[in-house]
């Protein structure tokens, strides 16, 4: 009996967006343990091309990319994805999950992975109460931002709450849809930030350990964040 092509990516992809201006050692564990707290089969890195929210990021696209790449190697379930980087406009995830739904047919269950500041920002983003049509999305703990510290979800917006109503499942939970639930997990508590790495090497101080070595070779090779 043949198998179709696609049998052993069926499982649930994670979607991880960002700056990445650089990666560092907090995006790279909320990959591994969204990965494990969510059963993901693999995870998508994709670095914003053109940030929505935010000013200019401190490095170019491709440097971005290039570390993000750097960060991915030798990890088979990251794959890193260079499509808003490519694209001349802003990255909105609306229309990259869009594009990743179409790729991966109706039925492969997407998830978008976000921190808990990405996630209550969520009411500003573009059309993004289609994003709960599109993927399920998974709510990780961040210092300073964390759901339980936060008494989350009752201090969601009435906004971001109602879309949430109906929706909430807390990890582990079974991925038999393909998308539309709402996923607080939890992950080892990491107070890193690209802010801080930038400051730090702005500052010229080390910010060994925060990142991973081949990220910060690149970063020293090519004079990044000066
Ligand atoms: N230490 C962390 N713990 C949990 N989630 C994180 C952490 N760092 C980043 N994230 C999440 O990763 C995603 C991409 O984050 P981003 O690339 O903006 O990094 P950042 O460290 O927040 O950057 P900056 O300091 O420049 O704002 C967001 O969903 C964010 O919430
Ligand atoms: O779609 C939007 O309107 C939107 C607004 C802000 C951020 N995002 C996405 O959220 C991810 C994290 O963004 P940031 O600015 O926190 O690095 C990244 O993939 C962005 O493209 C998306």
């Amino acid at each position: 009996m043949s198998l179709p092509a696609n049998v052993g990516d069926a499982g649930p992809l994670g979607l991880l967006g960002g700056t990445f201006d650089p990666i560092h050692l907090g995006h790279l564990r909320l990959a591994e343990e969204a990965r494990e707290a969510l059963g993901l089969e693999k995870v998508r890195l994709i670095p914003a091309g053109q940030p929505p929210h935010r000013g200019k990021p401190g490095s170019t696209a491709e440097d971005r990319l290039a570390m993000a790449r750097l960060a991915a190697a030798g990890n088979p379930a990251l794959e890193v994805d260079d499509s808003e980087v490519r694209e001349p406009r802003p990255s909105y995830t609306v229309p990259t999950l869009e594009r990743l739904r179409a790729e991966v047919g109706p039925q492969r269950p997407l998830v978008l992975i976000l921190g808990a500041d990405a996630f209550a920002g969520l009411p500003g983003w573009h059309r993004w109460e289609a994003l709960f049509e599109l993927a399920h999305i998974a709510v990780a703990n961040r210092p300073g931002h964390s759901p339980h510290e936060r008494r989350w979800p009752a201090t969601l917006s009435p906004e971001l709450d109602e879309a949430c109503r109906g929706r909430l499942n807390r990890a582990p939970v079974k991925l038999d849809t393909p998308a539309g639930k709402v996923i607080p997990f939890d992950m080892t508590p990491l107070a890193i930030s690209a802010s801080l790495v930038r400051d730090l090497l702005h500052a010229g101080a080390s910010a060994r350990y925060l990142l991973p070595d081949s990220v910060l070779d690149y970063i020293g090779l090519h004079h990044l964040y000066r």
